[in-house]
């Protein structure tokens, strides 16, 4: 099927108000898209199904959803261009004076409960309404993909839950035959044309805990751990540390042991893991829903594949507006004013292919 033919068949979906998922995978030139067939809310506990799964933040308190690929017809794009160009430049717009001191509030708060507990790591975010005209949000996820070669771009809806459009950089796993792959990511800067990012203490620790956290983890899996050296990933115009880990894994380990291990990760909770949540949930002040959730295939084709994907740089789309959503790892050495300026950068990778559609 030609591009075109998956788009025309994702406006019917949205025509006909059943739910439908379009993604492509970073460095692929094909999407895939789940396009279900009634419009039921079908939620998994157990991630055992063939689907694809879009899963919240709080599993607490807020359920998966699944398309399950029994209910659904899964079609896959033959070829989608991608430029990687930039066409566009980042532009710092005006964001209310009073978002960025709740910002800097919210984290001056974070690093003093670092200095006086057992707090070691925070992720703290924040989300930003921007008024949009927009015909239907497929035009943001086709501008994604030519913009985020690198990143996993996607298209979610559901009549009874919403929209969500997004392009992640973060993998949570990889479970292909018995291996299982993930990586830890954090730390956050941009870089002068062409300069190499010089990494400082803050991030390096950031993305430290990270690693040790999903070693930690994983130790209680496998007994053969392989991880690679910390290196730069490069994210749009942001860059990132990262290191890539991966085991081989019994049979009787199945996905929700995995996933009850990595999320949600230091990388967008904090360490120790509940009382980073509880601080979260006590002080971000709104609800995150799906944004540091996961989302992506499940046990697909023969060999049984699942890609998840962390919910990061990605937007809530509704009839006038975007949410955007996003936020930044606090360690003892953050500064509040630099934590809300990484928060406007984040924001960039959305909103230039809001300024592309004309909004
Ligand atoms: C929580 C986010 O990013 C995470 C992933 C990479 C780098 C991060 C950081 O530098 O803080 C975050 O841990 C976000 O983009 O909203």
């Amino acid at each position: 099927m030609n591009l075109a033919e998956v788009y025309a068949k994702i406006g019917a979906q949205l025509d006909n108000e059943l739910p439908f998922v379009i993604y492509r995978k970073k460095e692929e030139n094909s999407c895939t898209a789940f396009l279900q067939q009634d419009a039921t809310v079908y939620t998994t506990n157990s991630y055992s199904e063939a689907g694809f799964v879009f899963a919240p933040f709080d599993l607490e308190s807020e359920q998966a959803i699944v398309m399950p690929y029994t209910k659904s017809e899964v079609i896959t794009s033959a070829t989608m261009p991608f430029s990687d160009v930039d066409r566009v430049e980042n532009i710092a717009d005006k964001v209310a004076d009073c978002e960025k001191t709740a910002h800097i509030t919210l984290v001056e708060k974070g690093i003093h409960e670092i200095q006086n507990s057992s707090l070691e790591k925070v992720v703290l975010s924040r989300t930003e309404k921007v008024t949009t005209q927009l015909d239907d949000a497929l035009q943001l996820f086709h501008e994604l993909t030519l913009l985020y070669s690198n990143a996993f771009v996607y298209f979610w809806y559901h009549p009874q839950v919403g929209q969500w459009v997004g392009a992640t950089p973060e993998t949570l796993l990889k479970v292909e035959q018995g291996i299982l792959s993930t990586m830890a990511l954090a730390g956050t800067k941009t870089a002068e044309d062409g300069t190499p990012v010089i990494w400082g203490d803050k991030e390096k620790e950031e993305q430290r805990i990270v690693t040790d956290f999903i070693v930690s983890g994983l130790s209680h899996i496998t007994d053969n751990l392989k991880q690679s050296a910390v290196y730069t990933h490069q994210a749009g115009s942001l860059f990132h540390l990262r290191t890539d880990l991966e085991c081989t894994i019994a049979e009787k380990t199945n996905l929700k042991d995995i996933i009850t291990v990595l999320h949600p990760t230091p990388a967008v909770c904090g360490l120790p893991k509940e009382k980073a949540k509880s601080f979260i949930m006590a002080n971000e002040g709104y609800k995150r829903t799906f944004y540091t959730g996961f989302l992506g295939p499940l046990h697909m084709g023969a060999a049984q594949k699942s890609e998840l994907f962390v919910n990061l740089r990605c937007m809530e789309v509704f009839a006038a507006h975007v949410k955007l959503f996003v936020g930044g790892g606090i360690t003892k050495d953050s500064v509040a004013v630099s934590e809300w300026e990484e928060t406007v950068k984040k924001t960039e990778t959305m909103k230039k292919v809001l300024r592309i559609v004309g909004t």
